[in-house]
């Protein structure tokens, strides 16, 4: 179902063709430079040339981000933007509201059951989409208000700063509990590294994807990936 119930920013990716999440993320977790010298505004450009439907934004200062790049980014683009950053108190989500986000990064890892169920609350309070990532059945589980918020299996581990291998197994191996959460946008995120690894992905069910490093360092923005994907989504949801 793709309907005004939706927010805009699970909407945009729901009607997408290409339903990539594309990232502005300035550096990998080990510090190297993913820009190519390109400013943020040429690669927010270049994503809407890929048909991005939203774009998510890296304000952590592990990924070389700020409050700037946020700014210059939804400055840059009228597509919904998600905000990747460690959330942890509602001043914070105040704040990405008033930057004019639509999506905010709610982390199961790093919050305690109770803080995540607050701040899932807020977020939808101020009109912000929670896209909560999750590495585990029991934080599948523990997800509340599923119905509104994105659900992302991060392929990586956020507790070694993501610097480790991505096991993309994870996703295909969560499908199916984050299908019967009932949220609207089932998501596998990060170490996405090839347009075929994004089309299997979509086969078994993810309504979403998210791709940073692979887009920005790759071919990924030449074509190679829209074709792939589109029209790679299986019927699972
Ligand atoms: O560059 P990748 O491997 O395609 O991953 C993108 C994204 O998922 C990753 O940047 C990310 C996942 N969780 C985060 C938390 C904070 C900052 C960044 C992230």
């Amino acid at each position: 179902m793709v309907g005004s119930a939706h927010s805009p920013f699970i909407a945009a990716v729901l009607r997408s063709e290409t339903p990539l999440i594309m990232e502005v993320k300035r550096r990998s977790a080990t510090g190297a430079d993913l820009t190519g010298g390109r400013s943020p505004s040429e690669l927010v450009r270049l994503f809407e040339a890929a048909d991005a439907p939203c774009i998510s934004v890296v304000s952590g200062r592990w990924f070389g981000g700020d409050a700037a790049l946020v700014d210059e980014v939804v400055r840059t683009t009228s597509r919904p933007v998600l905000q990747k950053d460690f959330f942890m108190r509602r001043e914070q989500l105040v704040a990405a509201h008033r930057a004019g986000v639509s999506a905010v990064l709610l982390t199961a890892q790093l919050l305690h059951r109770d803080s995540l169920k607050a701040l899932v609350n807020h977020a939808l309070d101020l009109g912000l989409t929670p896209f909560v990532e999750v590495v585990t059945l029991q934080e599948i589980h523990d997800v509340p208000r599923a119905e509104s918020c994105v659900i992302a299996v991060n392929n990586r581990d956020i507790r070694n700063k993501e610097q480790g291998p991505s096991n993309l197994d994870r996703s295909h191996d969560l499908f199916g509990a984050v299908r019967d959460t009932g949220t609207p946008l089932p998501v596998s995120a990060s170490g996405i590294d090839s347009a075929e690894a994004a089309a299997a992905l979509l086969a078994v069910g993810y309504r979403g994807l998210l791709v940073g490093t692979a887009l920005l360092a790759g071919e990924g923005l030449h074509g190679r990936w829209g074709s792939a994907v589109t029209g790679a989504r299986g019927n699972a949801s």
